[in-house]
Parts: C-alpha cells; structure tokens; sequence
C-alpha cells in the first residue's frame, strides 16, 4: 500500500439512512479531532444513495446514485459501506478493494454470508477491513476478539447481540406492550433492520453469532452453520410464564466449543433468571460475555443499535483504516486456520421450559413424565399454569440440562399421544 504524503485521506461514504447520516454527521462536524487524531484531514468526497432527496446538513453536492462510480474515483482511498444487504453492497466492497482502497462496513448479513471472500480479497490487495459497527453497534467486540484476546484461547462467547429483539421483550416484560406495537417502536427508533423480519426471525443475531464464533475460534462460520429460532412465536402467555418462574425471555446467542471439539452455534429465545446479569440488559442494550481459558470471564455492555451509537463504531474503524493509510500499512487480522466442524444441533445441552395443555385426568402427569424419562429427560420442576381459556390442564415443566433433540423427540412423542390437546412451548432456560 502506497503512503499518501501529506494528502488528505479521501473517504466515499455508501448509504445514508439511519446509520449513514450520522456518520456523515461526525464526519463533518468533527472533522478538526478527526484530522488530529488521523494526522491527516479525512475528506468526505461523495455519498451513495438511492434517492438524491435533501438531508439536512450535507452539502446536496455530494450525493450520488451512480454507486459504483463513486467507488471507482481514482481519488477516493477509503470506502464505507453502510447500505445493508448482499448485492449490490458485496459488489460495491470487492470493487473498492480491488480498486486498492480501504473498506469498513457494519454490513453484518453480508459478512455472515461472504465474509471469507471479503477478507481473502483484502488480503490480496493488501488493503483493510473494518467491521466493528457489525455487531452489538456501540459495543467494541471485534477488536477485543481479533485483537485483544487472539493470544488467548476463547471457549465461549455468549449474549444479546439484537437490539430490537432485546427492546420488542423489554416492552413485552416490563410495559405488556404487544410485540406490534413494540416492533413499530423498534422501526421509528432506528433499531430495525430495512426488512425486520431479519430481526425477528433470529437472522440479524444469527449473522452476529457468525461472525463471533469465526473470531473467536479461528475459524469461518457461516449463517448456515447457525442453528436460529426468532421470537416472532414469543406470547404474552409465554411472557407471563417467564415471569411465573422468575424469569426474563430474552434472544441469546451462544457460542460455544462443545466436549467432541466442534463448535456449537445458535441463536435461541431463552428463559434468563433475574438474578443473571444478562436479564438486566434492557431496551436496546446488547450485553457479550466473552469466557477465555487465561483472562477468564468478560462482560461488554452497551448500545446495541440506532444511529449514533453505530455510527461511533463506524468512526472508531475509519479513524483505524485511515492511520493506516497514512501510515502505508494494513492490518489483516482474520485467522481463520482452524476447521472444527459444527456441532450438530441436537446433541448441544441445555435445561429447557415446556409447556402444553393436556387432558386433565388422572394419569397424565405420570405418562408425560415417563415419556420424559425414556428419553433421558430429567424434570426439575412441575407447575400447574393457567390455561388462556378452554379446557384440560396447562402444564409448566422445568427439565435439567438435556440434549436438544432428546426434548424435542419428547415433545414429537407427546404430541402423537393422545394426552396432549395442544398450544406446546418449548424455550431453552439458562443457567441461574
Ligand atoms: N440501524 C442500526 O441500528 C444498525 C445498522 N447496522 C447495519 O448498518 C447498515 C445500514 O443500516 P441502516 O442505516 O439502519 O439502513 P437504512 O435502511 O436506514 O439506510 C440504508 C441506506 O442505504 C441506501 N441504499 C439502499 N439500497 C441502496 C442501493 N441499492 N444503492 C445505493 N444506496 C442504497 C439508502 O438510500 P436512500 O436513503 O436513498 O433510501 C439508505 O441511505 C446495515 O448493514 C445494517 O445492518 C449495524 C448496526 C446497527
Ligand atoms: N437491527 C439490528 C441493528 C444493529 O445491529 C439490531 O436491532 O440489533
């Protein structure tokens, strides 16, 4: 990489909704700090978008549709990609890095599915990657596992890494908000993805999980590898049984090296007890723990979504990528040398709720539990719920940690049997 003498490093911002605006915002207004701490100013020379509409604040001049020219500009030395999506977001990140400039993205959908690609180009060109904004927003997470912790062994990464998800149960907990109204909140809040499904199907936290456990483990995971329930089925009634048993519902995302060496990855709406730290990370908040063999235990908590927090992100990486301009260098920092394999999700171990509705006769509770039993399943706690109306008896059962596939066939059992009327659940709980 060539060192830019005393030139400004010239920056093409791509996208300037939500996170875009503000970082077009800083960009410009605190563009002294930024030239100090660069050592070179940072000179923002055009800005990708759909539509040319006026946004208050940027000079009208600098925005463009035509994408890929601005990305071509022999003069621009740094792109941000902040559009979201796979193409043309993936297209327009490998032809600035073949063109030799700098890249840094919050893009974690696209990573997730093409990052191996992205960085091996990079590579290549000899050019940086940053991506710091990709997951839990505020939060530094990347560099902590690329950076801070690659000398140690990482055995699991853990926590909420979806601030809408995080936000939609909050309301549902603590104000009984339906999850309509809380996801229309999450949407005017700047905290949802374009298309929100991807929040609520699991798919923004499943990326997210990827994209840790590739740093974290050495290794590349891919959104495919990622064993992903939303909480788009999430109720009242299940809300109101979370808190039957003093519990919060919230989306985790677990990272783990599972006994046999592979790597266990999913994205679960799970039943946290009031006392764990992480049923205490509210509205948008995201919140990782990091468990490592020699640092041991590590907690990092903070915005997990919107605008401005984001867009910190996004600045800490231009800041990174443009000293490194200046500096001639580039930091490859994915070492992806290890090829696990993927746990298979129904061996991973956890102690799960169920709950159905049942004839309510004598006898049931012994045949449920015996179906239980033949298949290695330990109940910890019954409880008899209220039913939302209708008839039979509504079941609460606690089990001890199980394998997944042992509860599910369980369930699968029951439901071929005729003691089951319906309305079954079945949330993973996490350990107290
Ligand atoms: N919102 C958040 O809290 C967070 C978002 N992210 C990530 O940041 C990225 C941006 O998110 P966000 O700002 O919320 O998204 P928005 O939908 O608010 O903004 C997207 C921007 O990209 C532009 N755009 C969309 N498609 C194209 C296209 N085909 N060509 C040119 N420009 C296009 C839009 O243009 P126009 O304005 O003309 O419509 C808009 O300016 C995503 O990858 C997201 O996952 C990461 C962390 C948090
Ligand atoms: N939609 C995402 C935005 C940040 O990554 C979320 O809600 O966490």
């Amino acid at each position: 990489m060539m060192t830019l003498g005393d030139a400004p490093v010239r920056v093409a911002l791509l996208g300037c909704g939500v996170v875009g605006s503000q970082v077009a915002r800083i960009l410009l207004e605190q563009a002294d700090d930024l030239r100090a701490r660069v050592g070179r100013p940072l000179e923002l020379v055009g800005i990708g978008v759909r539509r040319t509409t006026d946004r208050p604040g940027i000079d009208p001049a600098l925005f463009t549709t035509d994408v890929p020219s601005l990305v071509a500009r022999e003069d621009v030395d740094l792109v941000i990609e902040l559009i979201g999506g796979i193409n043309p977001a993936r297209e327009l990140l490998l032809a600035a890095i073949q063109g030799g400039k700098s890249v840094v993205t919050a893009n974690k959908a696209l990573l997730a599915q093409h990052g191996a690609e992205i960085y091996d180009a990079a590579a290549a060109a000899d050019v940086d990657v940053y991506y710091e904004a990709a997951v839990a927003g505020a939060i530094p997470i990347i560099r902590p596992l690329r950076e801070s912790l690659v000398g140690d062994a990482v055995t699991a990464v853990k926590g909420i890494v979806n601030g809408t998800t995080n936000y939609i149960l909050d309301q549902m907990h603590t104000h009984k908000v339906s999850f309509s109204d809380a996801l229309a909140d999450a949407q005017r809040l700047g905290y949802a993805e374009a298309d929100p499904t991807a929040d609520i199907e699991g798919h923004d936290a499943a990326a997210k999980a990827a994209i840790l456990a590739s740093l974290a483990f050495h290794t590349r995971v891919t959104l495919d590898d990622v064993a992903c329930e939303g909480i788009s089925s999430v109720t009242a009634d299940d809300v109101r049984a979370a808190e039957s048993l003093r519990c919060v519902i919230k989306l985790l995302a677990q990272c783990s090296v599972s006994p046999d060496g592979t790597v266990a990855v999913g994205v679960h709406p799970t039943m946290v007890p009031l006392e764990h730290p992480l049923a205490g990370i509210r509205g948008a908040y995201n919140a990782v723990f990091i468990e490592s063999v020699n640092a041991g235990r590590l907690m990092f908590m903070g915005p997990g979504a919107g605008g401005s927090p984001t867009a910190s992100a996004v600045l800490g990486d231009v800041v990174t990528a443009a000293r490194n301009r200046v500096r001639g260098v580039a930091g490859h920092g994915e070492s992806a040398y290890s090829t696990p394999g993927i746990t298979d999700p129904s061996s991973v171990v956890s102690a799960y709720y169920v709950a159905m509705t049942v004839r309510d006769e004598p006898g049931v509770l012994s045949r449920v539990a015996d179906a239980m039993a033949r298949r290695g399943v330990s109940i910890a706690a019954v409880r008899q719920e209220q039913t939302s109306g209708g008839s039979g008896a509504r079941l609460g059962i606690t089990t001890h940690r199980a394998p997944d596939g042992n509860v599910r066939a369980v369930v699968d059992e029951l439901l071929g049997g005729g003691d089951v009327l319906g309305d079954v659940r079945v949330l993973r709980v996490e350990g107290a």
